[in-house]
């Protein structure tokens, strides 16, 4: 494509200056195939850590590497051109230090040209968003229920029932806002704590299974056409059974070769087709 031609992506200005606004419009994508379908029509992709329960089977996210995240994003900005791409940090690649963080995230930047990258984390983590959007790496927040800290929160449930807990979210939206985060999501919150969050924090909430007060909503997208069915969380609406789709594909392929329906020999070189000269 020629340069006039070329156009621009989604910006994170762009989408810091949702707040408030139209709702931002997000979905996973972990391939380039699956980010050009969903390219014209989302605001937001995530280069999602959940790719580790998704594509390979984990039980959680904590088992992704870097290797994985960066070899994902680089699919997904070959796939896409318009939409703002985001990449998850892996567990283990910025917990550690500020200066190791920056280190990681950095690699994440160049080996993959996305716009910014995502961490799991309130107060505690807000030192090390501070040092990275100081030196140029937007920080996208993630609060609430943290899928990287499974094994020290209880499981995967909803947060925000317990009043300290509640407290506690409140204050860790505030600490990544003021850090520099030019969003956070919202995850697995209680609803009236979403709406809370939203309504105080100066940058755009971007929920899941959190609030339709959110200023965007995010959701894996296997779990929205029907293509993960290892569990689906209460907050997943599902708009298309694709994965029904896929099994009654290959029923018919396998169908057809034990049966020698296929391949047929419009399918197959060398066999001339009648009143043709080609092929
Ligand atoms: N496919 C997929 N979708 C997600 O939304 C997602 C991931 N993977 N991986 C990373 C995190 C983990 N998340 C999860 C994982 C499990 C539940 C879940 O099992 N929820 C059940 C309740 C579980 C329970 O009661 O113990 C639910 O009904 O919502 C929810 C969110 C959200 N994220
Ligand atoms: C569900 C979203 C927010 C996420 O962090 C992921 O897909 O890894
Ligand atoms: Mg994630």
């Amino acid at each position: 494509m020629s340069v006039s031609h070329r156009q621009k992506r989604i910006s994170v200005p762009q989408i810091r200056a949702m707040k408030g606004a139209t709702p931002i419009v997000s979905l996973t994508a972990y391939t380039a195939p699956t980010a050009a379908l969903l390219d014209d029509h989302v605001d937001l992709l995530l280069v999602g850590d959940s790719l580790g329960m998704v594509l390979y089977g984990m039980e959680t996210t904590v088992g992704v590497t870097l290797d994985m995240m960066i070899a994902h994003g680089q699919a997904v900005m070959r796939g896409s051109q318009r939409a703002c791409v985001i990449v998850d940090m892996p567990f283990g690649s910025y917990q550690e230090s500020k200066e190791t963080a920056f280190r990681n995230a950095a690699r994440v930047m160049q080996d993959v040209g996305c716009a910014g990258v995502k961490m799991e984390g309130g107060e505690e983590l807000a030192e090390t968003i501070a040092f990275l959007t100081a030196r140029g790496i937007p920080v996208l927040g993630h609060i609430g229920l943290m899928p990287q800290s499974v094994n020290t929160a209880g499981g995967f449930r909803a947060f925000g029932r317990a009043e300290d807990e509640a407290a506690q979210i409140l204050r860790d939206a505030n600490a990544v806002a003021a850090a520099g985060a030019f969003a956070m999501v919202i995850e697995g919150t209680i609803e009236p704590l979403a709406r809370k969050v939203t309504e105080t924090v100066p940058i755009p909430t971007i929920g899941i299974g959190a609030s339709p007060a959110c200023d965007g909503q995010i959701l894996v997208t296997e779990d929205v056409v029907g293509l993960f069915a290892a569990f689906k969380p209460k907050f997943v609406r599902r708009y298309a059974e694709l994965g029904n789709g896929l099994a009654a594909a290959t029923r018919s392929y396998a169908d057809d070769v034990r049966a020698r329906r296929f391949p047929a020999l419009e399918h197959c070189f060398g066999v001339k087709a009648p009143g043709s000269t080609a092929s």
